[in-house]
């Protein structure tokens, strides 16, 4: 690996910076819609938010089904996105393909929006096991060639 892979005159790595980085604005975007949906029904989870609600008989719980679900789905983003970003440091460092490498960042990020639409729009199965495994056997084509590269 060579430092000069980590600059903004390699295309991979500014390819590799862009998509990254919208993967985790798009899994930070996940805290937003908890508290959208926490504000929307009044589910929150601790007693001093309840001062928030709408509805001044709330009780607080831990068991929305609406709130659960988006809180599932920010942790399957975390589960699959920090594994990319992890992994995609080093794939850049490889020196791979511009085409190859920018298709495997352009798959994966792609698949998170997807798993997320098929996720909260409840889409019937398989569509969310296709978009979520998509996106991790795309990271892990990613790793295999890293392990392929950077033998110690
Ligand atoms: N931690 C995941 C591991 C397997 C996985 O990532 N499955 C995908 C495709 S079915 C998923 O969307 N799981 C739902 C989830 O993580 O809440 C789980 O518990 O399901």
């Amino acid at each position: 690996m060579s430092i000069l892979y980590y600059t903004l005159n390699n295309s991979v790595f500014t390819n590799f910076a862009f998509y990254s980085t919208a993967a985790v604005v798009k899994m930070m975007g996940m805290s937003a819609l908890t508290t959208l949906k926490r504000m929307s029904k009044d589910a929150f989870a601790n007693p001093e938010d309840l001062s928030l609600a709408k509805n001044k008989t709330a009780v607080i719980t831990l068991a929305d089904p609406d709130v659960e679900r988006v809180r599932r789905n920010h942790l399957n983003d975390i589960e699959n996105i920090v594994p990319f970003v992890l992994v995609g440091l080093f794939y850049v460092g490889t020196n791979p393909d511009r085409d190859t490498a920018l298709w495997h960042f352009r798959v994966f990020f792609i698949s998170r929006v997807l798993h997320t639409l098929t996720y909260q729009l409840a889409l019937p199965q398989p569509s969310r096991f296709i978009t979520c495994a998509i996106g991790y056997l795309t990271t892990l084509s990613m790793a295999s060639r890293v392990l392929l590269n950077v033998r110690p």
